[in-house]
């Protein structure tokens, strides 16, 4: 555990380091669960959110995007049911007064059993070999059996107490188990009860006729809300997909997490509009799509799993998440959720307007089913930024901090050195900046000796470095050295856009969800 908490830590201040994240309004000691982007980390997060919209919306002819308001009308949250339930419910300890969400604390147990399931099953692959039978193992060791029914025992009796309002119930639960406070170990707790997440606001100027509005908490109903307008203005025919990214806003009970979990953050979501009865199989397309997508980042397979939902949200008849392997555990990355036609039923009633789409084959209306992709961006770049940074032992013994992002998200594709800073070499530098920043980000850096220059570029994550010296005025050619292997090549100036292109088009990277 110590372990991970420092990969956690250095994580966090690599992150404010190297220019990607700083706390919000820092100078004022900042606020909790809220973060800004810095000079960096605002490129990294566009290239994310650049490559999640190529591979929705220009990769598939029937996906189209929007832009949506923040605020809506309030009606929209009424009939979304986030008013009446987008409730979580928390719990204090006494002793520390720290707040907890009581279903995770919950949740959080289960994950331990779970744990011990697996570690049962890893010693029986060992000892079996070729000739073990995980489904059958899985279902007849007693002790796999006790952690894994306890645990779905578990998950139900919380279900059921947050479904039915018995509060009291999961207050019993928690003492039950013997839950104690994760930080202090004190099991000294008040009772549950639920909070509503949504922030609220005023839209207008006099206090009598102000109305009382949200901060959108997803980003989803902007989407259902204007689904009739863009089927009809781009003349969709289902299946079809609407594409949003935009800011969101929950009022977190729990935000220790740094961008894991913030208070302001940003959804990348997409609502694939089906026929009726036909939503199953799209859901499984979804799932298998997003899951190619991350992985195409490279970030290894064994960082990612699938968890279904035995618990479904009021609106939904599917639902799973894709977890990553952060620096905590697996969590929640994405969410891939088939959504009935709840929301487009709900916003007819209450807006009396029809959410229909009109076959021409059939010659009928009908509500359609919604498939959703949900992923955080935020979460997205904590993904990829706790994996890509390691910290590497090299052959002379020294150490080396790299940032090994996927070269198609990096901020800086390439920095061009001067090996000294006379005899005109930092003036080809600039020659090669010129010619460069038309396709990408570079940067120049004359300041300090070349070695201590890679080293800071490693950390920063930039894919290239192009050093220019004293060969580079005879013959036009330069070093460029790859930051995962520090391989150096000597290439002539005008193979440069090439050679950088190969490594980070989205296009070569895209194809790898094929
Ligand atoms: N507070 C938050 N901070 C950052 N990202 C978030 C936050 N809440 C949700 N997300 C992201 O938005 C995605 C879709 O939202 P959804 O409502 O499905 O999340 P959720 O199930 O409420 O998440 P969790 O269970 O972690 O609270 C999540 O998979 C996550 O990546």
């Amino acid at each position: 555990m110590a372990k991970q908490d420092d990969i956690f830590k250095n994580v966090i201040s690599h992150a404010k380091e190297y220019g990607y994240i700083f706390p919000s309004s820092e100078i004022y000691d900042g606020l909790s669960a809220v973060y800004d982007y810095a000079q960096n980390g605002v490129e990294l997060k566009k290239n994310i959110r650049e490559y999640w919209w190529k591979s929705m919306v220009q990769m598939h002819e029937n996906i189209v995007g929007i832009d949506a308001a923040i605020f809506m009308h309030p009606t929209t949250w009424k009939a979304s049911g986030h008013v009446d339930a987008f409730n979580d419910p928390l719990i204090d300890n006494k002793d520390s007064k720290k707040r907890y969400r009581a279903d995770v604390l919950i949740e959080d147990y289960c994950e331990k059993l779970w744990q011990k399931a697996q570690k049962e099953i890893e010693k029986a692959k060992g000892r079996f070999g070729d000739a073990f039978n995980e489904e059958e193992f899985i279902t007849t060791n007693p002790r796999v059996v006790e952690y894994l029914s306890k645990k779905k025992e578990i998950l139900e009796r919380m279900a059921s107490g947050l479904d039915s309002g018995n509060l009291e119930d999961v207050k019993a639960l928690i003492e039950e188990l013997g839950i104690a406070d994760p930080e202090t170990g004190s099991k000294n707790w008040t009772d549950v009860r639920q909070f509503n997440l949504m922030f609220g606001t005023k839209l207008g100027a006099s206090a009598d006729t102000a109305m009382d509005l949200y901060l959108r908490p997803e980003t989803a109903q902007g989407i259902f809300v204007n689904f009739l307008n863009v089927q009809k203005t781009g003349r969709m025919k289902i299946p079809f997909g609407i594409a949003q990214t935009g800011k969101a806003f929950r009022n977190e009970i729990v935000a220790r997490q740094f961008i894991f979990r913030m208070r302001e953050f940003e959804q990348m979501e997409m609502q694939f509009f089906v026929k009726p009865g036909e939503e199953m199989t799209y859901y499984e397309y979804w799932k298998e799509t997003r899951l190619k997508w991350h992985l195409s980042l490279g970030l290894g397979k064994e960082n990612y799993r699938f968890h279904d939902h035995e618990k479904l949200a009021h609106y939904a008849n599917a639902a799973a998440d894709i977890e990553f392997n952060f620096p905590f555990g697996f969590k929640e990355l994405e969410g891939i959720h088939s959504r009935t036609d709840f929301d487009l039923k709900a916003h007819e009633q209450h807006s009396g307007k029809k959410l229909q789409f009109f076959d021409n084959e059939t010659n009928s209306s009908y509500v359609p089913y919604v498939v959703e992709t949900s992923v955080g961006l935020d979460r997205m770049f904590l993904s990829v930024f706790s994996k890509a940074l390691q910290e590497e032992t090299l052959e002379d013994g020294s150490t080396r901090t790299v940032l090994k992002l996927p070269s198609v998200l990096a901020p800086t594709k390439a920095a061009v050195l001067p090996l000294v800073k006379k005899d005109g070499l930092p003036e080809v530098a600039r020659e090669i900046i010129e010619e460069l920043k038309w396709d990408f980000n570079v940067a120049y850096d004359e300041k300090d000796a070349v070695g201590r220059r890679y080293r800071r570029q490693d950390a920063l994550g930039t894919p290239f470095c192009i050093t220019v010296d004293h060969q580079t005025l005879e013959d036009k050619t330069v070093t460029i050295r790859h930051r995962d292997t520090m391989q150096q090549d000597r290439v002539s100036i005008t193979e440069l856009r090439n050679i950088i292109n190969e490594d980070v088009s989205m296009r070569n990277w895209l194809q790898k969800m094929k």
